[in-house]
């Protein structure tokens, strides 16, 4: 059983007798015992690893990571402790992003002049239940060898557990295929984005004159994705995951954007695709991250499907087919586009590395590309900004191509 630093409880002969306080309970009935961090109670989620070996609290704030607990490979997690700016959600208020935070060593001591807060207290203000003592890596093998297991993360001081309970509704937990769970953190009110990137000394900026007019799609967005595009003098408006084709073609955008998110991409077909088939037929510039990148799969008449182990680190190797260049970016998704499936007018431009699965495409016929992987880089290695230039010289060319055509 793994080794735990917990409750100080000692037997008749005084020997410390460690009580778990916290328990990871799998859905095929396996109990792996630790010591709680963060909010006590117990919640439900698909346990995947993240081999980040930095950007643990743009992790834990990705809405990405809805419906999943993260098991980190990295053994140094709380080394930099939290902060107000480096959280990714927009929603501020509640903890809409991931369910669980399973850790081997005890949180790290903070050492760095930008933390406010120590982790452990800031994982139980945000309500996110974690564990420490776990073998991360026997666990990270174990998802390796069977893909990705159901769990519920338990957090009890007093050890006081009801196993064959958790157990049970462990087995009970839906698959991650079919979920949909983009309305639980798309934003409700349409607001308009013109802050920055943070720089040393000034911290976040704002937005001067704008040049082009983006309308963001929000199925779960990060504030990074929107800083690249204010830096780069977009004015920026994020919707809803319910907005209309009409409602976005009223605000007359020089290019749309699709934005990562959570679950399951063929879960949400019923709104995303119809919408996103009008803007296409717009011809209207388009660009999309992740769960965007999914989308636009969808529809334009692909499909997608459940990966084994899915991809989450900040280490993943990919390469832009279309230079020959590799590149080393963030990834955090479970479910890919199959590229048997993609149609004739969807080119293949990224490929990972790691297992050859699809990490890009773009349409031969309208203006529109999209990319599985993070191009913000927050947290990660910033080899894919690239991409938002990319876009704005795509609106660039469209708005040369629509003046040249003779009135
Ligand atoms: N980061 C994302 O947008 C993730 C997309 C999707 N939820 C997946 O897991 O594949």
């Amino acid at each position: 059983m793994v080794q735990v630093n917990s409750t100080d409880a000692r037997d008749s002969d005084g020997w410390a007798e460690p009580i778990p306080t916290a328990l990871l309970v799998l859905a095929d009935g396996t109990v792996l015992e630790g010591a709680g961090i963060g909010a006590t109670g117990q919640s439900a989620g698909e346990v995947c690893f993240n081999t980040a070996m930095t950007g643990y609290e743009e992790i834990l704030t990705d809405p990405s990571y809805a419906g999943q607990i993260i098991t980190f490979t990295f053994p140094h997690i709380g080394n930099v402790g939290t902060n107000e700016e480096d959280v990714e959600t927009i929603n501020l208020a509640a903890n809409s992003g991931v369910r669980g935070v399973v850790l081997h060593a005890d949180v790290t001591e903070p050492a760095s002049w930008r933390a406010t807060r120590h982790l452990n207290a800031w994982l139980a203000s945000r309500g996110i239940v974690g564990i420490t003592g776990i073998d991360t890596r026997a666990l990270t093998a174990l998802i390796r060898d069977r893909g990705m297991p159901n769990a519920i993360i338990a957090h009890a001081p007093d050890g006081g557990f009801d196993i064959e309970a958790l157990k049970q509704a462990a087995a009970a937990l839906p698959s991650m295929a079919g979920l949909d769970l983009v309305p639980g953190v798309t934003s409700a009110q349409r607001f308009d984005w013109d802050e920055t990137s943070w720089q040393l000394g000034d911290g976040y900026g704002k937005r001067g004159g704008a040049r082009y007019h983006i309308v963001a799609i929000d199925y779960g967005v990060k504030r990074n994705i929107l800083r690249l595009f204010a830096d780069r003098g977009c004015r920026v408006t994020v919707v809803p995951a319910t907005a209309s084709a009409a409602d976005i073609m009223a605000l007359e955008p020089d290019g749309v954007f699709l934005s990562n998110g959570p679950g399951d991409p063929a879960a949400t077909g019923d709104y995303s695709v119809p919408v996103i088939s009008a803007l296409l037929d717009r011809k209207l510039p388009t660009f999309g991250i992740c769960l965007g990148h999914q989308m636009l799969s969808l529809a334009v008449g692909a499909k997608t499907v459940k990966m084994h182990q899915g991809h989450h680190g900040a280490n993943h190797p990919v390469q832009d087919l279309t230079t020959g260049k590799v590149e080393v970016v963030s990834m955090n998704h479970g479910f890919a586009v199959d590229r048997d499936s993609l149609p004739a007018n969807a080119k293949e431009t990224h490929v990972s590395l790691f297992d050859g699965s699809n990490c890009g495409i773009a349409l031969t016929d309208i203006p529109a590309f999209s990319v599985q992987h993070h191009p913000e880089a927050s947290p990660g290695p910033r080899d894919s900004h690239y991409l938002f230039d990319r876009f704005i010289a795509m609106i660039e060319a469209e708005k040369a191509k629509a003046a040249a055509v003779p009135a």
